[in-house]
């Protein structure tokens, strides 16, 4: 048995018409990682959890319509030690702009086929931004 403890998260991906993917830095913290965060008691489901975190963290609205799961993923958490992320992860649409608020303390938009060196969460950097870099990006004419 492990003695590890899991941190249980809901993850966005948000890409620009480039295919660049939003990140965020918490107040603190050294590393890049998605927005989003843990679910509260009040959440109706996943993507209420992100629309709420969000708004939360960047003060952006998202859309309703066009999201895409793209997996469930597990690695050692950023900022806490001895513990893992396991987290469920999205595609969505948002309307910017996109401000850090709230815990977060810097935004940015990365190309998830060229990483190089910037200090980048486990759980991005292993899973989420390869699978991302694999899936072109769909623009809908509606968003
Ligand atoms: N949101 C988020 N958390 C991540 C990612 N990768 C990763 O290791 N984590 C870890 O999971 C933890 C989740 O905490 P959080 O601070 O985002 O969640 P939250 O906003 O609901 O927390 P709070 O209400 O306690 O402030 C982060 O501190 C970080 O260590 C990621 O891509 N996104």
């Amino acid at each position: 048995m492990s003695d590890e403890q899991v941190i249980g998260i809901v993850a966005a991906v948000i890409r620009d018409v480039q295919g660049r993917v939003l990140m965020v830095r918490k107040r603190g913290a050294t590393v890049w990682q998605q927005p989003g965060g843990k679910r509260d008691a009040d959440d109706l489901n996943d993507l209420h959890t992100i629309a709420r975190e969000l708004h939360e963290e960047l003060g952006c609205t998202m859309h309703e319509k066009g999201a895409r799961w793209i997996g469930r993923f597990s690695a050692p958490a950023a900022n806490e030690p001895g513990h893992v992320v396991e987290a469920e992860v999205y595609e969505v649409k948002a309307d910017g702009p996109f401000e850090a608020q709230a815990e977060i303390e810097g935004v940015c938009w990365i190309d998830p086929a060229a990483l190089g060196d910037m200090p980048i969460a486990r759980l991005s950097r292993e899973f989420i931004l390869p699978a991302v870099a694999a899936t072109p990006v769909v623009m809908h004419p509606q968003d």
